[in-house]
């Protein structure tokens, strides 16, 4: 079960336990590894819409398809017992006996863990191991962390019994071998990218994503970006992911100049994307003027072009799996690149088989399928739903998820809004001149783009020609 099928009356009470004495603080900073920023804009945005912060913080966490299990976890690391205890009656009872080992260690009540405002529990140690079912079920950490537009912070669920970090150098050298195995990429020297980046100066700071800072830098007279990541145990995926990936070179996909490992913080170094992200561009903070109708038609194409590439790559797909505005990047000329491929991954070989079946999901709700969500079927098609509610946001200037529509997500109400016989074309960003053919075609390709069923979504291809004509128009 996922946190955003966790019934009202439960959600509510663990609000209420949780909001007490900023219990949600802790679960955000500590446990769910939110930045410091992260706590504050989650306490600033609920106060913004006046709910309860640990709504808000489980509506975040909860968009990156974590499980109620994993929660329980959690909170059982933070030995709140009373929030524990609301939740048994949603997760599976072999967790339980978390609960009566708390309970065991504080007499029945609870009285020395968390009861709503006691004291912390001082018998049951942090390195208690978790049941061996954490990874029968395959539930383990995601490949990444974020801030709140991005994948959220992933649960450290995985490795109960080993430490959550492993910085040794001989792990080190591993990653350093694979790296230098499967690509020719530069490595950089950690002192390197300090220098480039005028000592990770806060004014050349970019952005914050789930893994880490991104900086902006000079290296060797080329504009980059510096992607310093976090310790944390994501981090070689991130890295070996993003290697093999480099492997792929396209003008729509972000490219990797070099990497450091070995110094405090290993890096990813990119392509400098003066444009910023589309993200920013659909939402500007600073009264930017907005994007175009002709701006907007070419970025589209331009990343269906980089997207039918992957998806068409001899033997297996490569499906990239958080398709989302935060993750297209724009040069200077507005040119969109597709970045971060920490979760992306081979899809199914050989023509006969159509998708993979997979133990976990990643990537950002509102941009995924049911098929995925539900029953963790992963194909290229995924990418297309993403892809389909991507044009929907860039033509509607709608954001893919808000709560006060009458159905939150925007691929449902665009739906719902089609079954209505409302007219399309009428639904266009309002911070642009109507344009209700070219709107009502681009949401036409949203709806196909995001069909219930897989099988009745286009292949990349087809959507990047529908585009081109659009584009050309
Ligand atoms: N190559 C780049 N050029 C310019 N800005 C960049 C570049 N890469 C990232 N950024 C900026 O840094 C921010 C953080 O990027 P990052 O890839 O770490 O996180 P994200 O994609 O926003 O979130 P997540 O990784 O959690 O999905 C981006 O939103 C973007 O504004």
């Amino acid at each position: 079960m996922y946190i955003y099928e966790l019934p009202p009356e439960i959600n509510k009470e663990l609000c209420r336990l949780l909001d007490n004495f900023d219990y949600w603080e802790e679960l955000a900073g500590n446990y769910m590894m939110y930045t410091a920023m992260d706590v504050i804009e989650i306490k600033e945005k609920a106060r913004h819409q006046g709910i309860s912060p640990t709504e808000y913080l489980l509506e975040c966490w909860g968009q990156k398809n974590h499980r109620i299990e994993e929660l329980f976890v959690l909170l059982y690391r933070m030995k709140h017992i009373p929030a524990m205890r609301r939740l048994t009656g949603v997760v599976h009872e072999r967790f339980h006996r978390l609960l009566h080992k708390l309970e065991a260690g504080n007499g029945q009540d609870g009285n020395n863990a968390r009861t709503g405002g006691a004291q912390r529990a001082t018998t049951s140690s942090d390195s208690v191991p978790l049941p061996v079912i954490l990874f029968d079920q395959g539930i383990r950490q995601a490949p990444s962390s974020s801030g709140l537009n991005g994948r959220s912070p992933s649960a450290d669920t995985s490795s109960a019994t080993s430490t959550s970090t492993d910085t040794s150098s001989a792990q080190y050298d591993k990653y350093d071998e694979i790296l230098r195995k499967v690509s020719a990429i530069p490595k950089m020297s950690y002192e390197e990218l300090r220098l480039a980046t005028d000592d990770w100066s806060e004014r050349n700071l970019l952005g914050r994503g789930g893994f880490g800072q991104v900086y902006k830098g000079e290296w060797k007279l080329l504009g980059v970006a510096v992607k310093r990541l976090r310790d944390n145990e994501g981090r070689d995926q991130e890295l070996v992911r993003e290697m093999c990936l480099n492997q792929y070179r396209h003008d729509n996909i972000l490219p990797l100049y070099g990497y450091s490992l070995g110094g405090p913080e290993a890096c990813l170094v990119y392509q400098l994307m003066a444009g910023g992200s589309l993200e920013q561009r659909l939402r500007p903070k600073d009264g930017a003027a907005p994007l175009s109708w002709a701006q907007r038609c070419r970025i589209m194409c331009g990343v269906a072009r980089g997207l039918q590439f992957l998806h068409t790559m001899t033997g297996s797909a490569l499906i990239h799996g958080d398709i989302k505005p935060a993750n297209i990047l724009l040069d200077q000329c507005l040119e969109p690149k597709i970045g971060d491929f920490g979760l992306a991954r081979k899809g199914p070989y050989g023509d006969e088989r159509t998708h993979l079946k997979v133990s976990r999901v990643y990537g950002t709700r509102p941009y995924l399928p049911d098929e995925y969500l539900q029953s963790c079927v992963l194909s290229p098609a995924v990418d297309v739903y993403s892809f389909g509610v991507v044009v929907a946001e860039t033509s509607t200037g709608l954001p893919a998820w808000d709560r006060s529509r009458a159905r939150p997500l925007l691929a449902h109400q665009l739906h719902a809004w089609h079954a209505a016989r409302h007219d399309l074309g009428a639904l266009h960003d309002p911070r642009l001149p109507p344009h209700p053919a070219l709107c009502r075609a681009l949401l036409e390709l949203a709806l196909h783009c995001t069909q219930p069923p897989r099988e009745a979504r286009p292949p990349m291809l087809l959507v990047y020609r529908r585009l081109h004509a659009l584009a050309a128009c």
